[in-house]
């Protein structure tokens, strides 16, 4: 089922939460909902639960309005951050409780029951833990038991809240990849809340960037990385270094570099920044006491190599700010060797912003 919002404009007293958001989120796809502490991705995600009303604007579920429609009808599931299982019951009953406080019509039987809630667990995966209590799981045992009784009461569309946002970084990761499986499976409509960069980027096949209310950018993982359209995805988005400078003959002149500005050749003079990743910026060894005509003085401060990528720090000769510079470890090790510590820096590929 497709999702829509439209123009939705949420204020908590004088805070505004959301700020004239409007989205579409394909049908049968997972879509990440990514952006800082506080962006209103939460209440972004409730509203089109039907936990929480906008002050205006429009939830359109299959192309139809659904602000009136309560959150029993919509259909969605949900899983939360915390886990929030029935303690007292077995692994089995918190799956089958969405099918048991069905209206005595709708309730399947109990044949039916128990066929479906043993499905669900061989789906995530945790049939065998059918018997046990809560208490007796992992944290990422009970997120995939939570997910499981989301599905049960079969959602229309599924949105998940940080959903593992409590577990540490090895269980994210395994989890992750699993969702990402599961969704391969059963390709319902979802949506899913992080702050994690590289979680949005690995398991989605679309994603949305918020900051203070607002969308930045809509896109899927390596378009939205490789052409990011604000400056604020750009920084939000992997490691960046900035480059402050001005606007000369359609480059950006920063020390004695020269940066090219694709699609903004014909800007008139003016301040501006540009954002270039680690891995765009090339360095080749100088002599001490020469200059280089074209590109930035840098001396190595750091390196740590460990696997198939060097990480470099290198300090800017003229303002002494420092600059990243990620290179393959092989390279890298030839440069060591040979006992540099002097380079000049060349931005390969830039993107730059008017201040
Ligand atoms: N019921 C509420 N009353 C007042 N302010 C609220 C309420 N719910 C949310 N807010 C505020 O709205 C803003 C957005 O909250 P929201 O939970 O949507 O953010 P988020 O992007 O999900 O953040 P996080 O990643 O920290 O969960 C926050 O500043 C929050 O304090």
């Amino acid at each position: 089922m497709s999702i829509e919002v439209r123009h939705i404009h949420k204020q908590f007293g004088a805070f505004t939460a959301l700020d004239d958001v409007s989205l579409a989120f394909p049908d049968g796809k997972l879509t990440a909902l990514l952006g800082p502490s506080g962006c209103g991705k939460t209440t972004l995600l409730r509203i089109i639960a039907g936990l929480e009303h906008p002050d205006t604007g429009q939830v359109l579920l299959e192309g139809q309005d659904a602000s009136r429609t309560h959150v029993r009808q919509r259909q969605v599931g949900f899983v939360f951050q915390h886990y929030a299982l029935f303690k007292h019951m077995t692994v089995f009953e918190n799956v089958a409780f969405g099918l048991r406080v069905k209206p005595r019509g709708r309730r399947p039987d109990e044949r039916r029951i128990r066929e479906k809630v043993m499905g669900l667990l061989e789906l995530v995966q945790l049939d065998w833990l059918a018997d046990r209590r809560p208490a007796a799981l992992s944290g990422g045992q009970r997120q995939r038991i939570a997910l499981a009784r989301a599905l049960a009461v079969e959602p229309r569309v599924l949105l998940l809240d940080e959903p593992f946002g409590a577990l540490d970084a090895k269980v994210r990761k395994e989890l992750r990849r699993w969702l990402r499986r599961l969704h391969d499976e059963l390709h319902m409509t979802s949506l899913f809340v992080t702050h994690d960069q590289e979680e949005a980027l690995e398991v989605a096949d679309e994603v949305v960037i918020m900051n203070k209310g607002r969308v930045e950018q809509q896109g899927a993982p390596q378009a939205v990385y490789d052409t990011p359209e604000t400056a604020f995805v750009y920084g939000f988005l992997g490691h960046v270094n900035l480059f402050q400078g001005r606007v000369r003959d359609g480059r950006l002149h920063t020390g004695g570099a020269a940066i090219e500005m694709p699609g903004l050749e014909g800007a008139a003079d003016a301040a501006g920044t540009a954002y270039v990743r680690p891995h765009d910026i090339q360095i080749e060894p100088l002599p001490a006491g020469s200059s280089a005509d074209q590109g930035l003085l840098v001396n190595l401060q750091r390196a740590h190599a460990f696997g198939p990528l060097a990480q470099l720090e290198l300090r800017r000769e003229d303002t002494q700010e420092i600059i990243e510079v990620v290179m393959p470890s092989l390279e890298f090790d030839r440069i060591r060797a040979q006992g540099h510590q002097r380079f000049v820096a060349r931005p390969r590929q830039a993107r730059v912003f008017l201040n």
